[in-house]
Parts: structure tokens; sequence; C-alpha cells
């Protein structure tokens, strides 16, 4: 028995916003979890700290299965991204803690390394598609394998993906949401020259991919996708809002473009269609969205039997401590497919000091017992919580769109 004896939340805000619980056994054993829901963080904070903790105290934290039960039948209110991203934090610290107290890397207890590393994607943006590709360049001279390309819209002042002028790229922004302005038909003008000059500058030997984020229509996404076939994409992600998961079999019926799907699915309901009629080729769930490490497992194995990988979401609004995670993750599921990778700022790694490396495109979560990742409390309690919104997208006409 490992008595849970105290769990508490740690906001911190270096450079952007971050939710962590720490958990603590009647030996001293500390672990955490990721908790962090970008631009609704103080929603996880409360369920955890008014809801959720409370039901932990005195409990054996060895129990990971059945404390994951618990919560997630015990809420009656089940799913959401509230309940499993508090679900989530729950679950990595616990498994932090076992793998603590085995002293072992936690991948050792998921079933041993299945591979040397796990490859990951770099995120290449610009303002135009000559930016953008000696961006891609730049990643590529790092060692990155495959990059994903995001390039300004002609004729529009902003889109998703690009940075500000100067400015690293990190979408929550203002106290309020920024409004920005959408044109399906700008955008679709754009991307096929993108991975056109792309292929002729970086040739084959680079996967490249590419985020619509949510913004077409099924049959603008068959177009889209049939239009990048000659580019051979790894993948093109989030091609259309998958509420209705059927959607994506209009999609399939025009284009063999892999599709990738998933950063906002937050259990294995939002993806069993998808994947049992294989509509799409990687899920991008992951461990602080999705439940933790516990479901993840689920949705890869179920993933498995339809040919289906993981794609683990990797944004920077993802802490090191889900960074982590992912990556014991994913050194050890058969089914792996590459893991995103947007590094965060030496601030953020100075309040997350962790075990993970990266080289030769590929990353390791290292040999530290647990997660391999710490938070430093006194460094994060320097930087206090400021709240910050993603943006909201309007048509031309005003109508309210998808962002
Ligand atoms: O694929 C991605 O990384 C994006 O979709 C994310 O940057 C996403 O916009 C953010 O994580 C939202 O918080
Ligand atoms: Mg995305």
């Amino acid at each position: 028995m490992a008595e849970i004896v105290s769990a508490r939340v740690i906001v911190t805000c270096p450079d952007r916003n971050f939710v962590t619980l720490k958990i603590e056994t009647a030996d001293g054993i500390t672990g955490i979890g990721d908790a962090t829901l970008n631009g609704r963080e103080m929603a996880v904070v409360s369920y955890l700290q008014d809801h959720v903790i409370p039901c932990l105290i005195g409990r054996d934290a060895h129990r990971i299965e059945d404390i994951w039960q618990y919560l997630y039948k015990g809420a009656y209110w089940r799913r959401g991204p509230v309940t499993m991203c508090s679900i989530a934090a729950v679950d990595m610290a616990l498994w932090d803690i076992k793998a603590k107290v085995a002293g072992l890397p936690l991948y050792q207890l998921l079933g041993g390394a299945s591979r040397e590393g796990c490859m990951v994607y770099g995120h290449a943006n610009g303002a135009t598609i000559e930016e953008t590709i000696e961006e891609a360049i730049r990643h590529v001279e790092q060692g990155y394998k495959a990059v994903r390309l995001q390039a300004g819209v002609p004729g529009l002042k902003s889109t998703y993906g690009v940075a500000k002028p100067g400015q690293r790229y990190e979408p929550a922004d203002g106290a309020l949401p920024t409004e920005s302005l959408w044109s399906t038909e700008k955008y679709l003008r754009s991307v096929a020259p993108l991975f056109d000059k792309a292929r002729e500058v970086l040739g084959w030997d680079v996967h490249l991919l590419h985020d619509v984020h949510h913004r077409l229509t099924p049959i603008e996404a068959g177009r889209l996708g049939k239009e990048l076939e000659p580019y051979r994409l790894f993948w093109m992600e989030d091609a259309t809002p998958a509420e209705n998961q059927a959607g994506f079999r209009l999609i399939r019926q025009h284009t063999t473009t892999p599709l990738a799907v998933g950063e906002i699915f937050n259990t294995i309901w939002d993806c069993k269609q998808l994947i049992e009629e294989q509509l799409i080729d990687y899920v991008r769930a992951t461990m602080v969205h999705a439940g933790g490490i516990t479901h993840m497992r689920r949705i890869a194995s179920f993933a498995d039997l339809y040919q289906v990988r993981t794609g683990c979401h990797g944004a920077t609004d993802l802490s090191p401590v889900c960074m982590a995670a992912a990556l014991h993750f994913g050194l050890s599921v058969p089914n792996f497919g590459i893991q995103e990778l947007m590094p965060h700022t030496a601030k953020t790694d100075e309040v997350f000091p962790h075990a993970y490396s990266f080289k030769d495109g590929m990353m390791h979560p290292g040999d530290a017992p647990g997660l391999g990742v710490e938070i430093d409390e006194a460094l994060a309690a320097k930087y206090e919580y400021k709240r910050a919104y993603l943006p909201v997208a309007r048509l031309e006409d005003g109508t309210l769109f998808n962002w």
C-alpha cells in the first residue's frame, strides 16, 4: 500500500500557463501529472481541488486502474475535456509514483522499449511560402526527419499556426479572445503551391505534414487531400471538425492522403468509429486531454487492431510533464506513428527539469525512475497565472467559424 497523503495543484505561467497536479504518498514518494487545458485552465484547477483531491486522500496510489474507474464512473457526468484532463493528471502522477517505487523509467512498466526512440516532427511556419521553407530547411539541418508546414494565406492578416513577425508561435494570447478573419477559398488556393515548392526545395527524404485545423467541410477536405496527393504528405491533420466521425467517409472516398485527427478528443468514444472504419491513419489524442496513460493505452490497443497509428499532440500548451508521459508511451506502444514536438521555452524547461532528449530527429524519455520530469515549485511560484484565450475565427461576412 502506498497511501496518498496529499495532492496539490500548482499553477504557473513561465511564458504560458501550465497546471500540474502533485501527489505524495506516506513514504514521501511524489508523482506529477499535467492538467493543462489551454484557455480553460482554472476549470480544471477547480475540478481537481474542489472535487477530485478530497476523494484521493487515503487511497492506495498503486491502484491506478481502480482510481481511474472511480473518477470516471464515479463522476456520473462522464467524459468532456475538463473531467478527462483532471483524470489524466491523476493517472500520470500515479504512474510516476509506481515507476519511482519500482526504480524504473515508466516505459519499462508499459512493456519496455519497442524502438530505439520516438520520431518527432517540428513546426516550420512563415508569413510566406519562402519563409516557411527556410524554416523547414533549418529543421532538417537540426536533424528533424519530419516537418509540419504552415504558411500565411495571401489576403488574410493572420492564420492558425503562423507566428506574429519576430515572435514565437503561441496561440493563446490576450485577456480576451483575439478575433481573426478566415477565408476557405483564399486558404485552399495557397496550400498546394506551398507543398509544390517544398518538395522542389526539400526533396523527398523528409516527411511533410500539414494541419488544416478543423477549417474545411468534408468535401473541401477531400478536394484538398486530392490536390496534395502528388506531394506525398505524411498526414493532413484535423481536415474537418470530427464530432461527426462519419463525415470522414466522404474525405476517404476522394483522397489517399493520410489523415490524422484527435488532439481535441478526450476518450476512445470520440474516435471509435474513425478507427474501426479505418477513416483515419493516425490518432492524435494524448495523455493530458485523453485520460492519461491508462486510457491512451486503451486507445492505442484498439487502434492497433485497425492499423491506425499514434501521432500524439505535442504543442507548447501541453507541459513537459505531458511530453515525458507521451515519450514513455510512444517508446513502448507497438503502433507508434510520430510525436509532435514544439520545444518549450528555456524558462519553461527550467520550471520542469526533465530527462527526455532530442537527437537525430528522435526523442527518448530517458532512464530516470518514473516519468523523469519534476516541477521546481519555488521557480513555478514566481510565474503568476495570466488568463489567456485561444483565438476565435470569423468568416469575412462575420459568421463565427472554426479556429
Ligand atoms: O497540431 C497542433 O499542435 C495544433 O493544433 C495546436 O497548436 C493547437 O492549436 C493548440 O494545442 C491549441 O491549444
Ligand atoms: Mg493540430
